[in-house]
C-alpha cells in the first residue's frame, strides 16, 4: 500500500476527454492502492451545468473497468464534487473558493491543493492569476499546479505561457506533464544506462553506431481535429515525447538519482541538440500526411479537417546531440498517425566488431531494443554459435520482460505522475529549461517548413510512412530496425 496523502484536487476541464479517460481512472487506482483514502476530495469544474450526482456517475462510468469493485468505486466517487465555472468569470472563482474551503474542512485536508489544468493552454494564465487573486491558493498547505501539454506552440508562446504561470506559482510548484515520462519502460532507460557498468562503458560515440526512436500510432486524428490542425506531428509528438526520450538516452550520468541532478543533465542534453539551418532541415527532416487506403480515410477527408490542409501527420528526422559522448551519432526519429501498428520503441545499434575472425560469415550488429508499448520488454541482439558440428554463427536475443509471464500490469502513466506530484517529486515532469530548448530546436524545423516550399510527402494508411523516411536512413547505409511487423 502507498503512503496516504491528503489533497484537494481541482480539475479544470473536469468534463473533458482527458479527465474521463485518464485522470479519474488514475486517481481511482491511487485510491485502491491506498495513496488516497479518507482525506481527499476532487472538484471537477467546467462550464456545463452538471450536478454532483451526475458528475459522480460520470466518474464511476469512467473507472468502470473489469476489476473495479462497485463498492470501492461508489465510495471513491463520493469524494467528487462538481462546480460549474467559466474560467474567464471572476465571480465563479469566489464560489469555487468557498467550495474548496468547505471540502478542505470536511475531509481535513490541511490546505494541500493540486490544481490540474486539463484544458486549452490559452486559459492557463487567467486561471493562475485568479487562483492567486481570489485566494484559492492556501497559506498552510502546498499549492501545486499540474499543466497539460501542449506547453505553447513555439518558444515565444511557451515563454509567454511560462511567465503567465510563473507570476503566481514558483517553478518548484509547476508540474509540466509529459505522460511519456510516467511510462514504466521510459523510466527503465535510466535503470539500464546507469545501473549497469556494461552499458556505461559502451554508451557513447565510440561504440554506438546509431539510435532509432519510433512512436507509431494506428489511430488517426480521431476527435482532436481542432487541436491537431494547429499542431501537427512535430509539435504534438517530437517537441515533447521524442525529445524527452532523446534527453534520457543521451544525458550524462547525473551525480545522483535526484530531481535536481537528473534535470540538470537533461537540460544540458537538450541544450546540445544541433540546430539546423533551413537547408539542413530539408536534408534531415521529412513531413508527410496519410492518404486513404485499406478502407481508411485520408487525413484531408477526416471530419473538421480542411480539404487542403498542409498539417503533417508524420515526421521522420535525423538529429544530433553535440555533447562529448554523442557527437556524431545519428539519432533517427519518426512518429505518425495511421501507421501499421501502435508501437513505441527505441533501438540502440552498436558498431560492428572492428575485425571479424569468423569471415566470410557475417557478424550481426548488436542492437539493444527497449520496447515501450504495447508490450514492455528489452532485448539485446547478440551473435552466438549454432549448436552442432562446425562453427556456424546465428543471431539470438537476450530478453527481459519486466513482469513475469501473463498479463503485464503496468501502472498507467498518469497514475505514476499523480503519485509523484502528490509526493512533490518533479523528476518525471519537465523543467521550463527543457521545454525551452526543445522548442528552440523544433522552431528551426517549423520555421524552415513554413518559409520554404519543402515537400509534404504522402503515405497510405496502414503503412510505415513515406518512402522518403526509409531513404533518410538508406543514404547513411542504415535501415529502420522496426519495420512495422510484430517483433
Ligand atoms: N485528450 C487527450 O488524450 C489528451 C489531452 N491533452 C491535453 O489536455 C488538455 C485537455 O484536453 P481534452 O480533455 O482532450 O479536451 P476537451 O476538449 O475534451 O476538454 C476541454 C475541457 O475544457 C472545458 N472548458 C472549455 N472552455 C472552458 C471555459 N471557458 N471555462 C471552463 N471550462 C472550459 C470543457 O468543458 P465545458 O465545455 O463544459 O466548459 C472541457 O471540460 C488539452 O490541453 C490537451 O492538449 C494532452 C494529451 C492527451
Ligand atoms: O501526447 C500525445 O500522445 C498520444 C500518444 O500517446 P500514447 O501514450 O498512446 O503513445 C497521441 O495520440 C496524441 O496525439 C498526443 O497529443
Amino acid at each position: 500500500m502507498g503512503t496516504e496523502q491528503r489533497a484537494l484536487f481541482i480539475i479544470f476541464g473536469g468534463t473533458g476527454d482527458l479527465a474521463k479517460r485518464k485522470l479519474y481512472p488514475s486517481l481511482f487506482n491511487l485510491y485502491r492502492k491506498g495513496f488516497l483514502n479518507e482525506n481527499f476530495a476532487v472538484i471537477g469544474t467546467a462550464r456545463r451545468p452538471w450536478t454532483d450526482e451526475y458528475f459522480q456517475k460520470v466518474v464511476t462510468d469512467a473507472i468502470n473497468s473489469e476489476d473495479a469493485l462497485a463498492e470501492d468505486a461508489t465510495q471513491f466517487a463520493s469524494h467528487f464534487y462538481y462546480q460549474s465555472h467559466n474560467v474567464n468569470d471572476t465571480e465563479h472563482y469566489i464560489t469555487l473558493r468557498n467550495l474548496a474551503d468547505k471540502l478542505d474542512r470536511k475531509y481535513e485536508i490541511g490546505g494541500n491543493r493540486m490544481f490540474y489544468l486539463a484544458m486549452s493552454p490559452r486559459f492557463f494564465g487567467t486561471i493562475a492569476e485568479h487562483l492567486k487573486s481570489q485566494k484559492i491558493v492556501t497559506t498552510e498547505g502546498y499549492n501545486r499546479v499540474i499543466v497539460e501539454k501542449p506547453f505553447g506552440r513555439d518558444f515565444a508562446s511557451a515563454t509567454e505561457l511560462n511567465d503567465a504561470i510563473g507570476r503566481y506559482f514558483p517553478e518548484k510548484d509547476v508540474f509540466r506533464i509529459d505522460h511519456y515520462l510516467g511510462k514504466e519502460m521510459v523510466q527503465n532507460i535510466l535503470a539500464v544506462r546507469f545501473g549497469n557498468n556494461l552499458f556505461r562503458a559502451l554508451w557513447n560515440n565510440r561504440y554506438i553506431d546509431n539510435i532509432q526512436i519510433t512512436l507509431s500510432e494506428a489511430l488517426g486524428v480521431e476527435e482532436r481535429a481542432g487541436y491537431y490542425e494547429t499542431a501537427g506531428a512535430l509539435r504534438d509528438m517530437v517537441q515533447n515525447h521524442i525529445l524527452q526520450i532523446v534527453a534520457l538516452l543521451t544525458m550524462n550520468m547525473p551525480a545522483s538519482y535526484s530531481e535536481e541532478d537528473i534535470r540538470r543533465e537533461k537540460i544540458y542534453a537538450l541544450k546540445s541538440l544541433k540546430k539546423y539551418t533551413p537547408a539542413q532541415v530539408q536534408a534531415n527532416f521529412i513531413r508527410a500526411q496519410y492518404t486513404a487506403a485499406n478502407g481508411q480515410r485520408g487525413y484531408r477527408e477526416e471530419e473538421k479537417i480542411a480539404s487542403d490542409s498542409a498539417t503533417e501527420t508524420f515526421v521522420a528526422g535525423k538529429l544530433f546531440v553535440d555533447n562529448e559522448n554523442f557527437s556524431g551519432v545519428p539519432i533517427y526519429v519518426r512518429t505518425g498517425k495511421r501507421l501499421s501498428q501502435k508501437r513505441s520503441r527505441i533501438d540502440i545499434a552498436f558498431k560492428t566488431m572492428p575485425t571479424n575472425i569468423f569471415a566470410p560469415q557475417p557478424l550481426g550488429q548488436n542492437v539493444l531494443t527497449i520496447n515501450i508499448e504495447p508490450e514492455g520488454k528489452i532485448f539485446l541482439q547478440i551473435n552466438v554459435k549454432q549448436v552442432g558440428q562446425g562453427f556456424t554463427l546465428k543471431k539470438s536475443h537476450l530478453d527481459f520482460f519486466p513482469t513475469s509471464n501473463g498479463k503485464q500490469v503496468f501502472p498507467e502513466a498518469y497514475e505514476k505522475l499523480f503519485a509523484d506530484a502528490l509526493a512533490g517529486d518533479a523528476t518525471n515532469f519537465t523543467h521550463w529549461e527543457e521545454v525551452a530548448y526543445s522548442w528552440k530546436f523544433v522552431d528551426a524545423i517549423r520555421t524552415a517548413w513554413d518559409q520554404h516550399d519543402y515537400a509534404l510527402e504522402e503515405y497510405p494508411c496502414g503503412s510505415m510512412g513515406p518512402v522518403a523516411a526509409d531513404k533518410l536512413l538508406a543514404r547513411d547505409g542504415h535501415k529502420w530496425f522496426y519495420t512495422g511487423q510484430e517483433h
